[in-house]
């Protein structure tokens, strides 16, 4: 009686990079959240009409031309010469790794398909109107199918397609250095490793191979808090913090490698469909549904490290429908990256590792130096959208679906909330360290509020 029996999760430490019957995505502490293996890249024969139509379709292809999305002939090459192969796809069945594959190229066929008329519109400098509202039988049969398979929405996603399944090494002996990444499918110029598209994905790659390290401090904390070693928690909640400054540091070359006046023409192409005015009664899938079906966009939110951290740091969001947003948001990603998401949160719940760590005057310094990296990255986020997307654009709302100026500050002041209550619970004697940190975060939040109380006044837009 009373005992309650352990959550347990396998992370896997040996990715098996071979077996085809697991998902491309199983959280390892080698490879973290990236796929167990490097992305399939070429698809087997029967696909060579797709594989010849997504080679055509960026603005500019890979030689150099003028591809057919730079023609605004896409939809009519689609409707012409791609017949429906979802027999291929299930020829295929078993091969779950490759079916990621189709997945990541059938949905670059299917936006590329639904917001060609909005980039047209964009490219004249009118707003995106609408975009078109039905997807024929030759895409949305086998989406649905190999999504269902490799266990995906059937609309583009941030891991399981657009970003983390959608790069390959130029010499595989030298691995995922940065300068050996490159896209194996874009919309606009990503096939030039150089270009802002490429710069702007690779840059996600980059940070998330530092995954691998921050999975296992994950672990160790969560174990160690349940054992109350708290020598082994202390090293773990470090190993997150030093994780997460390695993922910060990569996030802040982006300015370099993706710049902020490119960033609208390739962004139409990773909008949703969810909360956009191109979609307003959502896309008929043909043949799938009756009904229309919405699903959100292209999104970092989809990314699983700083979800793990809110888990596992018990970061309390506010109860507001900009939070339901984010909830929402969690269900799009791979499978593992969900279960393993929802085991950290339950795990550190039930060995109450926040009040844990608030019993020791050094696990609460090294508990708010570790939200102080989940403060940072946010606050880069903000500045992020503020340079790439508020100065550029008036669209109301992000390619996931989320209001753009409210939405990143809503998590962004919950976390800057969360540090300075523990800093107080501790009488604010947590060393110099920590009161440098509390003293620069504090000025972040006066300068955040201003900031959106600017844009929502400029924009007419309510704070939540
Ligand atoms: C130029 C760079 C970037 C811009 C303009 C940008 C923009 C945005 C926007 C507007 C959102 C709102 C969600 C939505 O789509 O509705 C978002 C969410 C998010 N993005 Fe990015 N992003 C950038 C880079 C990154 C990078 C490099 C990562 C790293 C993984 C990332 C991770 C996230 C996360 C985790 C969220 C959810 C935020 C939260 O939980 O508070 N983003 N991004
Ligand atoms: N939501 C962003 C785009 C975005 O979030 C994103 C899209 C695809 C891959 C990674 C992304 N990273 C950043 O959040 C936007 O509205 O532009």
């Amino acid at each position: 009686m009373g005992s309650v029996s352990p959550l347990t999760f396998t992370v896997l430490r040996d990715t098996k990079p071979e077996d085809t019957t697991l998902p491309a995505f199983v959280v390892s502490t080698t490879r973290g959240f990236l796929p167990r293996q490097d992305p399939i890249t070429k698809l087997p024969a029967e696909f060579d009409i797709l594989e010849s139509i997504l080679s055509r379709m960026p603005l500019k292809t890979a030689d150099g031309s003028p591809g057919l999305l730079q023609a605004g002939t896409l939809g009519e090459t689609v409707l012409i010469e791609l017949p429906d192969l979802t027999w291929a796809v299930n020829k295929y069945a078993d091969n779950l790794p490759l079916q990621n594959a189709l997945y990541r190229d059938y949905s670059f066929l299917a936006s590329a398909y639904l917001l060609e008329p909005c980039h047209e519109r964009y490219m004249k400098g009118e707003e995106y109107g609408l975009g078109r509202q039905t997807l024929p039988t030759m895409l949305s049969l086998p989406i649905a199918r190999c999504a269902e398979l490799a266990g995906f929405k059937p609309f583009m996603e941030y891991a399981g397609s657009y970003a983390l399944f959608n790069y390959r090494l130029e010499d595989p002996k030298r691995g995922l250095e940065y300068d050996n990444l490159r896209l194996i499918r874009a919309f606009e110029n990503g096939l030039d490793p150089k270009s802002s598209e490429a710069g702007f994905v690779l840059v996600h790659i980059d940070m998330v191979q530092n995954s691998g390290p921050l999975v296992e401090g994950v672990v160790l904390a969560l174990d160690a808090c349940a054992a109350s070693d708290r020598g082994a928690f202390n090293d773990g909640m470090d190993k997150v913090a030093t994780a997460m400054i390695k993922v910060n540091k990569v996030m802040e070359t982006m300015w370099g490698k993706s710049k902020p006046s490119d960033y609208n023409s390739f962004r139409t192409f990773i909008f949703g469909i969810t909360s956009q005015s191109m979609f307003p009664h959502g896309v008929v899938y043909e043949g799938v549904s009756e009904e229309p079906l919405s699903f959100r966009g292209e999104s970092g939110a989809n990314d699983s490290m700083i979800p793990l951290c809110d888990n596992l740091l018990q970061i309390t969001m506010p109860d507001t429908p900009l939070t339901n947003i984010l909830q929402d948001f969690r269900s799009y990603r791979p499978g593992n990256h969900r279960e393993f998401l929802e085991y950290v949160k339950d795990r550190s719940l039930q060995v109450a590792l926040k009040s844990y760590a608030l019993q020791d005057a050094s696990s609460s310094a090294l508990y708010i130096l570790a939200m102080n990296q989940v403060r940072d990255f946010r606050w880069r986020h903000w500045c992020f959208t503020r340079e790439y997307i508020l100065k550029k654009t008036s669209h109301p709302t992000a390619t996931g679906g989320s209001p753009i100026v409210t939405w990143l500050p809503n998590q962004l002041q919950a976390v800057i909330q969360g540090m300075v209550d523990v800093y107080e619970a501790n009488g604010k004697k947590l060393g110099e360290e920590v009161d440098a940190v509390m003293e620069q975060t504090i000025r972040q939040r006066e300068m955040l509020s201003k900031e959106v109380e600017k844009y929502c006044k400029e924009r007419n837009v309510g704070s939540n």
